[in-house]
């Protein structure tokens, strides 16, 4: 474990920076691109911890995926039917991404594969995709009845399915759309509310048709990808972090290249619209099939809001920082419909509370999710990530309005979504010395 001594020094940001590639973007560039036919080039890859996990556990499955000095990664695809059965158990470390989306391509393999992760993992439900896998004719088996990993998978003569999905879940409807391209027959995912359309935007970049209906999407297993270069955007969770701290910072001003801005994920941008934040996207155009602008930011008056609904799944990982710049808006905070928190890297409904208490923020927990009084300061103390890199990154955020320094344990958990976090935050900070 380490820990980061974060000085109450810092005034402002400002400045310009380019934050590293989308997470999720990532992850399926690998995994699409070791399924395709021919050889997948990708630029802008993000190097995290848990991207770096899906790249591992591919080449167990026999895929060559190699890095050129200019740090592209070359995948030499090998179709579903090309994966090897691996000889080592695949550990996907801290990354439910990973875990739960191989579970749908590994679902309709003949093999044997076992999938593990670290504490943080083997405690979050995998019900939610052993279930339809399982109706989809895949053998799953796992501690209580495949619901907790380790989870051992194999399948063959898999077919698809019709699946209402209780929750609106990204993980999920890939998980099942994944594993229905390698069965029998057609598969349909409906949903209760839109997550993230990643996946489909890039499975149709691999050249695979699929239908969009609303939040229904259906494709006809068997279907061939072939290769194709993937250009990944920088990933706008990693730049809400900067979009928060300029906002409640004063005389900031910062610019953001290059961020991903596909509407499925830009609930951040409109909340903190909505509470008075001053963000513009600028040269607004589209790679590879995503939605990509450059993010203008200013400090601002910020008033409060509710955020609820359909808007939940949209900005679901920028919560932590959301109760961060929530602390600083005048009047009271409402976030609900968000009980999906409890089940990330840690409980992110317990630990957003209890660290931002601490720093003496008049929070509370509810059922599904939190209520914020601002605008208070916020004093000094030691803080823990508790291993969850967006409550440290969202610590390191609430240190720059807070009137003594904080101690964060356990900050290299960052280096899962954003290795360099903290050398970007203090290129942009101005300090008073
Ligand atoms: O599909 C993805 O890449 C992700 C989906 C979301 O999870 P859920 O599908 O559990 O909502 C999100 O929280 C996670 O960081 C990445
Ligand atoms: C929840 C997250 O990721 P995952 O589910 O892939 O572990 C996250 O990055 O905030």
């Amino acid at each position: 474990m380490t820990e980061r001594r974060m000085e109450a020094t810092v005034k402002s940001l400002n400045g310009r920076i380019a934050v590293p590639g989308d997470k999720s973007i990532s992850h399926r560039s690998i995994m699409l691109g070791a399924l395709a036919e021919g050889r997948t080039t990708v630029e802008g890859f993000l190097f995290g911890e848990d991207c770096k996990r899906t790249v591992k556990c591919f080449q167990e499955l026999g895929v060559s995926i190699e890095q050129t000095e200019q740090g592209a990664l070359i995948i030499e695809g090998v179709g579903y039917d090309g994966l090897k059965e691996p000889t080592e158990v695949l550990d996907v470390g801290n990354s439910g991404t990973t875990i739960r989306l191989m579970l749908g391509i590994l679902a309709s393999r003949p093999f044997h594969s076992v999938l593990t992760g670290d504490a943080s993992i083997r405690k979050r439900p995998m019900d939610r995709v052993t279930v339809p896998l399982k109706q989809m004719g895949a053998v799953i088996n796992g501690r209580e009845q495949g619901r907790f990993a380790p989870l051992a998978v194999s399948g063959e003569n898999t077919s698809g399915i019709v699946y209402d999905t209780p929750v609106a879940s990204a993980q999920v409807k890939s998980a099942v759309l994944l594993a229905g391209l390698g069965a029998d027959g057609e598969t349909v995912v409906r949903e209760p509310a839109p997550s993230r359309d990643h996946t489909e935007r890039m499975l149709q970049a691999f050249g695979v048709n699929l239908e969009q209906n609303g939040t229904s999407v259906r494709l006809k297993g068997k279907q061939k990808l072939s290769a194709c270069d993937i250009r990944v955007p920088g990933d706008i969770s990693s730049a809400a972090f900067f979009l928060a701290g300029t906002a409640i910072t004063e005389a900031s001003e910062v610019y953001i290249e290059n961020v991903g801005v596909n509407p499925t994920r830009t609930g951040i941008l409109d909340v903190m619209k909505k509470m008075g934040a001053n963000v513009v996207k600028k040269h607004e155009r589209i790679d590879t099939g995503e939605p990509i602008a450059d993010l203008e930011v200013r400090s601002s008056a910020l008033t409060a809001t509710t955020v609820e609904g359909d808007d939940i799944p949209r900005l679901i990982d920028e919560i932590p920082v959301l109760a961060v710049l929530a602390t600083q808006a005048e009047g009271t905070t409402v976030i609900k419909d968000a009980a999906e928190l409890k089940v990330k890297e840690t409980n992110r409904i317990d630990t957003v509370v209890g660290q931002l208490k601490k720093l003496g923020a008049n929070i509370e927990a509810t059922e599904d999710g939190m209520v914020i009084h601002g605008r208070t300061p916020l004093k000094g103390g030691t803080v823990d990530s508790f291993g969850d890199h967006r409550i440290g990154m969202a610590m390191a955020i609430a240190s720059l309005v807070s009137e003594e320094p904080i101690v964060i344990l356990n900050q290299e958990a960052v280096d899962v979504s954003y290795p360099g976090f903290f050398e970007d935050l203090s290129n942009l900070s101005v300090t008073t010395g």
